[in-house]
């Protein structure tokens, strides 16, 4: 019997063969404008039948380097970058879908950071790109992304992609987000207590797939791994003087270089004649994070997905691997930060920001947040194909407020 219907398949075209008679497809693309670069996501949806609730297909993903926000005073090169790689999705679309797919671009902490005038210039000349397309653009589609939201979707996006927001026993998880310039936790609280303790803007309601969920989620700017750096070498919001030096001691002694984020040039260096190593390099990053960062007695013991730069730097010193990411505790940093931090000659070709990264990591996790050592980190780039970013979520999002899903 199957083997007829695949005889079927073969001969009708798609759209008359009886198997598929009312499966439709859809494309969505979001664009992810981050602080360190620029995505494209082109999903795929199928709907089986009127009646059932679409599906995932599949996606098609791409990425440059750096983000919109190193283009500040040059949006209309920025933006280019952005057609680039929507010429993709001329290629990835069927021409008959094009009118009928959204797209739509959201920024997080980069432009964020940027003057008003600054980031609207950019959206601006992203928003023309758009219009110029064959594509579907949506009102407001070219938009900063609200920091509670950026974590809520990342949290959709997973928990969707695990299986948790289907059917009846629902565990959810709780995902850890660190960006270049900002940082999201968010998970839902399973306690009364949670609730009160926790600040109202730290709470928000979302509804999804016929449910509404009461999220704890918190976006902290400034907190991301490269502005943690700036922070730890007390570069942060400081107008940087031509010439001169930030030392840390969680650089290698003889270090001396330039570093150029959000536009603005840094000069960084080890210190020379006084102390590096762990102990030195965790009380400065103790520093950036000790008493800034709400801590809700509900996580030290659950455990979270984590994601981006977690993910990165554990692949970096092979605490898990990069195709299969891994479960890791909050020690394994702190044990790998000790080994890179008292070795950085070793490690010296990596990245000179090997040990301030892991030991920052570090303190987030245990300082920032409050986490135990044992806490159980599931490290993950990507479920059943799929990238782990809030862009899945937003697609959805955007699907269901254009009503083509609900
Ligand atoms: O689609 C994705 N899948 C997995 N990781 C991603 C994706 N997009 C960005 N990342 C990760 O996010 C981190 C960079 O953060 P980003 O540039 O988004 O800064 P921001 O979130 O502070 O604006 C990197 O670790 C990068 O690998
Ligand atoms: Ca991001």
């Amino acid at each position: 019997h199957s083997n007829r219907e695949m005889w079927f398949q073969d001969l009708l075209p798609p759209n008359v063969c009886p198997v598929n008679a009312k499966a439709k497809t859809f494309y969505g693309i979001m664009f992810d404008a981050g602080s360190t670069g620029t995505r494209i996501h082109i999903y795929t949806f199928v709907q089986k039948s009127p009646e059932k609730l679409l599906e995932l297909e599949g996606e098609i993903f791409e990425s440059v380097k750096p983000g919109l926000s190193a283009y500040a005073d040059q949006p209309e090169k920025g933006a280019k970058n952005v057609k680039r790689l929507l010429d993709m999705a001329i290629d990835a679309v069927p021409p008959h879908l094009w009118k009928k797919t959204p797209v739509v671009l959201k920024a997080t902490a980069g432009l964020r950071l940027l003057s008003e005038e600054k980031a609207q210039a950019l959206l601006l000349e992203v928003r023309e790109v758009f219009e110029e397309s064959p594509f579907l653009v949506p009102e407001d589609s070219v938009s900063i992304l609200d920091g509670s939201y950026e974590g809520v979707l990342a949290w959709i996006t997973v928990n969707f992609l695990t299986g948790q927001l289907s059917g009846q026993n629902q565990h959810t998880i709780g995902t850890l987000d660190l960006g270049g310039a900002s940082t999201q936790i968010t998970f839902l609280p399973r306690f009364q207590e949670t609730l009160k303790q926790t600040p109202g803007d730290f709470l928000t309601s979302f509804e999804m797939f016929n449910s509404t969920y009461k999220l704890y989620t918190h976006s902290y700017l400034g907190f991301g791994l490269k502005a943690a750096r700036l922070a730890t070498l007390g570069a942060l919001d400081m107008e940087v003087v031509d010439g001169q030096m930030f030392r840390s001691s969680c650089l290698p002694k003889q270090l001396e270089a330039e570093w150029h984020f959000g536009g603005v040039k840094y000069q960084y260096g080890g210190n020379k004649e006084g102390e590096t190593g762990f102990k030195p390099c965790y009380l400065e990053v103790l520093k950036v994070v000790k008493g800034k960062l709400h801590q809700p007695d509900e996580i030290r013991g659950s455990s979270f997905y984590a994601f981006s730069y977690y993910y990165d730097r554990a692949v970096d010193t092979n605490l898990i691997d990069y195709e299969e990411g891994g479960v890791l505790e909050v020690r394994d940093f702190e044990r790998k930060a000790k080994e890179v931090c008292d070795n950085m000659e070793r490690y010296n070709s990596a990245s000179p920001f090997l040990c301030m990264d892991l030991a920052y990591i570090t303190a987030l996790l245990k300082e920032g947040f409050g986490f135990r050592d044992s806490t159980l980190l599931q490290l993950t780039k990507k479920v059943n194909n799929i990238e782990t970013s809030w862009t899945l979520g937003a697609t959805f999002h955007l699907l269901q407020s254009l009503g083509i899903t609900y």
